[in-house]
């Protein structure tokens, strides 16, 4: 049955709030509050009926036959047989909630219970599921519905249930696509490992992560079988001795031209509560999702009053500043100045994650910047990149490149990208296109930065592919990213990066994600490259090893802030700070060789 909305998994999967903490943000939601209120006011009702009633729901007093509302002891009239409207639809919410739970459990059952199995186990019992579900899925609900009843007779209950099997696929799917991807997650082979059995995985990690999608989409179903049943007894399959709101609205528009309020109040009720419904579920699910996604970008205006309130006096040249270029020389390739970099943490306020850093690199110099992992790196080298997230703020600071400012004039950043300013990333396989090969790629790449023919850029790019050391340039242009090495991607990227023919490369541990044996060969070309070309060079790196391999100067971070900046033989023969002498103390090149271990005695 198309009519239950079905939630994108995607888009609710990772959100996962406590289920305290959930009721908070939905009660403090406007829509929210008041759905929950209605909702609430429904199910006390249809659960006190039988002690709220001010009359017996079937019994007649003719007198009070089609009364209209406020005029009798009936409060909301009487209807066509002389009973009481209001005593008639609270026990009428008694029946509405037992179809909608009904509904509700035969659906979760076999809809959530089929997606757990399919998702997790997959192969037939996927394959068996997915078959079975889509049959259900292509039944004409309604027709089925309506040709139970010759079945099984006027059982509003036992219509409801036959109504549940028919929108279990919607849990289905969903469920069997969530699991499919929690399945994927490394903490469930963990627990796999752990030894933990298949139900108790399910049960402890797998639910878990889904029950928040699920309760959206009950919200969903439960609307959905409000509509079914009062359609149904609309119809006239209901059980004609029990009063229901669909069986009250068929009454009373067939009377409608004697007692015209009698249609208003089943159907208020039915729409209302269907609504609250609906919104409640809509109100569930963006709570899920807002919960599931980082802050987003600040309004602008936000963002000039935190820089407003950031600016700093220009920064004097620092120290480091003096020391590479002296107060009459001519400017450094690369100047950062008062460097401040925030994200968002409110509506209204962000995070500093670079306290104002200041950096200079020559032209031919290496500069390595290292740091504790969270120490800022990373953003330092995206800032002159201008690739920061799209919600970071650069709250302060200029970054020189070429006499331009590459933060105040996305103009020169432009300009710079690609052609004077070149990248090599830290993933090398994440970094190429599985969709194009190699020479596709950096043709596309070179081609966007100079005005060469797709022949003259083939030619050029296999030199280079050459220079980088790839054995077979040729033969490795036509290859995917899946058909070569890490190596080998990695040395693509160097090649692509020097493509433009920059004057600056900035490398964020290019070496990290390479094999032992062959993060020595990269770090060598990187340096034969730098030389040959006199590159200036910002390497980011954790690694103190690298550092001494290939570095001039160096500039250590700590949270967020440069503590010292020098040439490499003199911060590793006199580390002044004491976060270097720290950092240098916990290598274990310079760590005390321990004891060989004791022979081990009387063991078994
Ligand atoms: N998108 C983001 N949203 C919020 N904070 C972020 C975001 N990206 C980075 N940060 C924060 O910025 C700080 C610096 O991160 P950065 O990645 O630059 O560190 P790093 O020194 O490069 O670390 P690593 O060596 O682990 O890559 C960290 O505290 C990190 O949590």
């Amino acid at each position: 049955m198309s009519t239950v909305p079905v939630l994108e998994p995607q888009e609710t999967a990772p959100a996962e709030p406590t289920p305290r903490g959930l009721l908070r943000r939905v009660l403090t939601n406007p829509v929210g509050l008041v759905c929950s209120v209605v909702l609430l006011l429904v199910v006390l009702a249809g659960l006190l009926a039988p002690w709220l009633a001010p009359f017996d729901p079937n019994a007649s007093r003719l007198e009070l036959t089609n009364a209209p509302p406020f005029t009798s002891d009936f409060l909301l009239g009487g209807d066509q047989s002389g009973r009481d409207v209001l005593s008639r639809l609270l026990v009428a919410t008694t029946g509405t909630l037992q179809a909608i739970s009904v509904v509700l459990l035969v659906s979760l059952l076999l809809g959530v219970t089929g997606g757990l199995l399919a998702g997790y186990f997959g192969g037939k019992v996927d394959a068996v599921a997915n078959w079975v579900s889509d049959i259900v899925l292509a039944a004409p609900g309604l027709v089925l519905l309506i040709a139970l009843y010759t079945v099984i007779g006027p059982s509003i209950l036992l219509a409801m249930a036959a109504f549940g099997v028919l929108v279990a696929p919607g849990f289905f799917r969903l469920v069997r696509s969530l699991v499919r991807n929690v399945r994927k997650e490394l903490y469930v082979d963990a627990a796999q490992v752990a030894g933990l059995s298949d139900t108790r995985i399910i049960s402890r990690h797998v639910l878990r992560a889904v029950r928040g999608p699920i309760v959206v989409q009950s919200a969903f179903v439960l609307a959905i079988g409000i509509s079914i049943q009062a359609m149904l007894e609309f119809l006239g399959l209901g059980s004609p001795g029990e009063p229901s709101w669909g069986g009250m609205l068929e009454a009373a528009f067939n009377n409608i031209y004697v007692a015209r309020s009698n249609v208003l109040w089943p159907a208020l009720l039915i729409g209302v509560t269907t609504i609250a419904l609906v919104l409640l579920g809509n109100v569930l699910r963006d709570t899920l999702q807002a919960s599931a996604s980082r802050p987003g970008p600040l309004p602008e205006d936000v963002v000039r009053r935190l820089r407003a309130a950031r600016q700093t006096p220009p920064a004097a040249p620092g120290p480091d500043a003096q020391t590479a270029a002296g107060p009459a020389a001519p400017a450094p390739l690369l100047q950062v100045r008062g460097l401040v970099v925030g994200y968002p943490d409110s509506a209204t306020s962000v995070r500093e994650v670079v306290h104002g850093v200041d950096l200079a690199v020559e032209r031919g110099e290496v500069h390595g910047l290292v740091g504790e992992s969270g120490s800022g790196k990373s953003q330092i080298a995206y800032s002159i990149l201008g690739i920061l997230p799209r919600e970071a703020v650069v709250l302060a600071g200029r970054i020189e490149f070429a006499g331009r400012d590459l933060v105040g004039d996305p103009a020169a950043l432009r300009d710079a990208r690609g052609r004077r300013i070149g990248y090599v990333p830290q993933e090398p396989m994440t970094n190429l296109d599985p969709t194009f090969t190699i020479g596709q790629q950096l043709t596309h790449g070179l081609r966007a930065v100079t005005d060469v023919s797709r022949r003259q850029a083939k030619e050029e790019l296999v030199a280079l592919l050459d220079r980088v050391g790839i054995r077979d340039p040729r033969g490795a242009f036509d290859l995917y990213p899946h058909q070569v090495s890490g190596g080998m991607a990695q040395r693509v990227l160097i090649a692509g990066a020097l493509a433009g023919e920059p004057e600056l490369i900035i490398a964020d541990e290019p070496t990290t994600a390479l094999d032992v044996t062959v993060q020595a060969d990269v770090l060598e070309l990187l340096r034969e490259l730098q030389r040959e070309r006199d590159l200036g060079m910002v390497l980011v790196t954790h690694n103190l090893g690298v550092v001494a391999d290939i570095c001039d100067r160096v500039s250590v971070m700590k949270e967020g802030r440069i503590v010292e900046t020098r040439p490499v033989r003199e911060l590793f023969a006199a580390p002044e700070h004491e976060y270097t002498q720290m950092l240098l103390g916990s290598t274990l090149d310079r760590g005390q060789l321990r004891a060989p271990l004791a022979p081990a005695t009387g063991g078994r």
